[in-house]
């Protein structure tokens, strides 16, 4: 069990945000939340597409102003000093916002100098982090010659450059490779542990909150839906067991069907074709379900027994519930 982390280095207070769209209509995308953020923790923010974690990351980092609410940043109001708390951050944003005129090294050196680092202490750093990436022979290229990987790899190492006390990354690991997935944790692990830099995450790969977080959010349509450590998100879904079933094609009826049964405590559908049945008593459920879908005449790909995973809680947390249909 991780140690609890108990200072407050981040207040969020009803942060709110209204873009306006093409057709003149307002769209909320962040509908007023609140939240803490505590100095050493890895804090993970997950959320379907477009549900506005990058908003809330803009806001944060004060890159875009909020319609309405706060942030308190170490005890000063972001909006009266945005750049003492962009001085203290790291950002890895979704985007390609590397200078492309510039070279992978004068990117990082330039901008280890912008937060005041010597230009020794930019140069050694820059070096050390290019070969820790992988990108050494590519030092003194453009980057505007970058393929996709190469650049989320150069926009992690100069997130990191000048050890921010809080690292914000945005899908960090969209767009890399296994092994470069691994680096990435090493180094932000690495930062944690020694400089015990905060972390706010958004990923839609849910292993890798599962793994390092502290706490997660899980945030829909603008609103934290729930929020706790993995342990205690786990409570929050009907049961511990589940069972996955891919068929060739999904069937609401069977669905509907299935959670009629009496051992099914909840089912919710992952996709066309898989659907999750939350169980106690397994090898019955099991059992029906097998004689259900034959005599249904339908074609079963696969069906799996497993414990729940931070993924069956954030579907079942974010996906319209059949149930309640
Ligand atoms: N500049 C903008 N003007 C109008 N609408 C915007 C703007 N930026 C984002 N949106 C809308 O706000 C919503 C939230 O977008 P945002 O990029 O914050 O989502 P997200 O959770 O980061 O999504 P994803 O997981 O796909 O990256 C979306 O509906 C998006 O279309």
């Amino acid at each position: 069990m991780k140690e609890k982390k108990t200072e407050v280095i981040l207040e969020v207070k009803n942060l709110k945000k209204v873009y306006m769209k093409n057709d003149g209509e307002p769209h909320v995308a962040v509908n007023g939340i609140s939240f803490e953020l505590m100095k050493g923790e890895i804090f993970s923010f997950l959320g379907p597409n477009g549900a506005g974690k990058s908003t809330t990351i803009n806001m944060l980092t004060a890159q875009l102003t909020p319609t309405d609410g706060e942030i308190v940043f170490q005890g000063q109001s972001l909006k009266d000093n945005p750049i003492f708390a962009k001085s203290k951050v790291g950002v890895v944003a979704q985007h390609n916002n590397l200078d492309r005129g510039l070279t992978a090294r004068e990117n990082l050196i330039y901008h280890g100098q912008y937060f005041g680092m010597s230009e020794g202490d930019a140069a050694k750093k820059a070096d050390e982090l290019l070969a820790s990436f992988g990108l050494t022979d590519w030092g003194n290229d453009y980057v505007k010659s970058f393929s996709g990987g190469m650049a989320q790899r150069l926009k992690i190492a100069r997130a990191i450059m000048h050890q921010p006390e809080i690292l914000f990354l945005d899908e960090p690991t969209t767009g890399l490779d296994p092994a470069y997935r691994e680096i990435l944790w090493q180094h932000v692990l690495k930062l944690n542990k020694e400089y015990n830099t905060t972390v706010f995450l958004t990923t839609h790969y849910m292993e890798e909150p599962e793994r390092f977080s502290d706490r997660v959010a899980i945030y829909n349509k603008g609103a934290i839906k729930t929020l706790g450590t993995v342990e205690e998100l786990r409570k929050k879904v009907p049961s511990q067991t589940i069972i996955t079933i891919v068929l060739d094609a999904l069937n609401e009826d069977v669905v509907k069907e299935v959670k009629s049964q009496a051992d099914v405590k909840d089912v919710s559908v992952k996709d066309e074709k898989t659907f999750v049945v939350y169980v106690d008593n397994s090898q019955k459920v099991i059992n029906e379900l097998l004689a259900l879908i034959d005599k249904k005449g339908l074609t079963l790909e696969s069906i799996n027994l497993s414990a729940t995973t931070l993924d069956d809680i954030f579907i079942h947390l974010t996906t319209n519930d059949i149930k309640n249909d």
